[in-house]
């Protein structure tokens, strides 16, 4: 069998990034890059002031030195004449610095000499303190300068990166389009959730649990009409994904006379890459491809099925967003409890995090394992990671976690 971590190579080796797009930048949260960003003007565009105060020369601003006050230059509004010597510009935050000044005093370090502080013109001001040259300016392009690429391609578009684009006098943004993923459900038992259950039935959580999923993971989700244990019904319903870039299925995975979602999906093209890997829960995952859509076959367990969406579906999302960053990347932390030895599949531990006194990350694994409970799944933070044959740990051994609560899944 595959180890988890081949298996996540073979299904990223091949997938190319979905077209660019162009979305007006309040729109491109959560979006990808679908090419670098440059600058199109210095940040700050002009040397401007980092204080309110006073534009001034340093070396007529020494403490007791009184300076003619010879206009005033509000944000926005750069002053159209230059500082003489012994005179001072008032100034704010964001004002442009005006010619012949080289510092800013600020306004607690004055006082004002018979008139008011912010008189246009006529007033003296008083310095009482030192100024030191150059002091609280903020330099024209000391953020990044017009033409420097300031956000990289295939890097996803946060708040930050939104007020980055924007300083970089972007409206628009070009982003990969987001990827289509079909999901179909498979199985005669599985009903609509809400729904009156027929006898033998279940409400079908893992439809909706993993729309949710590849939206969390920037995909856009259709969901497929359920399908019977009929591999004719499988393959009818298959070509759903003719518009997708990724089918998903669940359930049908596994080697019972009923699961036939391989041979549904054969009758319509379905190349198989692997089927089965080293890893609990998930052991019958399978990936193909139909034509040169991917097609992830999750286990119908819904934990399992969400446990490999989080492992393989989403990294390959990303991929197919145009990400450059796929894999979830585990996070340190010592254990909350004893855990026995592994057999030979990577396990994939539902488990509460908490902090301790010292503030390391504490990992406390479920007593019942059961892919079946979800909600064992909704009430953990993290998965423990547990690699094949690892041996029996005790309570504050290390070990490797994938935070759910920062992955919005
Ligand atoms: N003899 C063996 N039996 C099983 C093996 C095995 O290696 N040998 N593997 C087990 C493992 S591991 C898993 S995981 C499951 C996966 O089976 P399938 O992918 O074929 O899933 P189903 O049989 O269709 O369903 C399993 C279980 O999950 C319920 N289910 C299915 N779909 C949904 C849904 N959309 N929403 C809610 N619940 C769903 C279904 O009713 C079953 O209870 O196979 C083991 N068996
Ligand atoms: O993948 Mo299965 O859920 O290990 O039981």
């Amino acid at each position: 069998m595959l180890s988890v971590s081949e298996a996540q190579e073979r299904i990223l080796a091949d997938l190319s990034p979905t077209g660019p797009e162009l979305v007006a930048l309040a729109d491109s949260w959560g979006r990808v890059t679908a090419g670098e960003i440059a600058a199109r003007l210095d940040n700050p565009p002009a040397d401007i002031s980092a204080m309110d105060g006073y534009a001034v020369r340093a070396e007529d601003a020494r403490a007791g030195a009184v300076l003619n006050l010879v206009g005033e230059s509000p944000a926005g509004h750069p002053f159209a004449g230059a500082v003489p010597e012994g005179g001072c510009v008032r100034l704010y935050t964001g004002s442009v610095m005006p010619a012949g000044a080289d510092s800013v005093l600020i306004q607690e370090n004055t006082i004002a000499q018979g008139g008011a502080q912010d008189d246009a013109g006529g007033g003296r001001i008083g310095v009482t303190a030192d100024v030191r040259a150059g002091q609280h300016i903020r330099r024209q392009g000391q953020d990044f300068a017009r033409g420097q690429v300031v956000v990289g391609q295939g890097r996803a578009i946060l708040a930050r990166e939104v007020g980055l684009i924007a300083a970089a006098n972007h409206a628009w943004v070009p982003v990969h389009r987001r990827p289509v993923v079909a999901i179909l459900s498979t199985g005669d038992e599985i009903a609509l959730p809400g729904n009156p259950i027929p006898p033998g039935g279940i409400a079908n959580s893992n439809a909706p649990m993993l729309a949710a999923l590849v939206r969390a993971s920037g995909g856009v989700p259709v969901i497929l009409p359920d399908a019977r244990d009929d591999e004719a019904e499988i393959a009818r319903l298959g070509q759903g994904i003719a518009r997708a870039d990724m089918l998903l299925t669940a359930g049908g995975a596994s080697v019972g006379r009923y699961d036939l979602v391989q041979r549904g999906l054969e009758r319509i093209g379905l190349a198989v890459d692997f089927w089965k890997i080293a890893m609990r829960p998930g052991k019958p995952l399978m990936f193909g491809r139909i034509g040169t859509v991917p097609v992830l076959g999750l286990p119908g367990n819904p934990v399992a099925a969400l446990v490999c969406g989080i492992v393989f579906a989403l990294p390959a999302i990303r991929a197919l967003s145009g990400r450059s960053d796929r894999l979830v990347m585990p996070e340190q932390a010592v254990l909350g409890g004893d855990l026995p030895e592994n057999d030979q599949r990577a396990d994939h531990l539902r488990a509460t995090l908490r902090r301790d006194a010292g503030g390391a990350l504490v990992a406390t694994a479920f007593s019942r394992q059961d892919s079946a409970m979800l909600r064992t799944l909704a009430d953990s933070q993290a998965l423990i990671l547990r690699p094949p044959h690892a041996p029996a740990a005790r309570t504050g051994a290390p070990c490797q976690v994938l935070r759910l609560d920062s992955l919005s899944i």
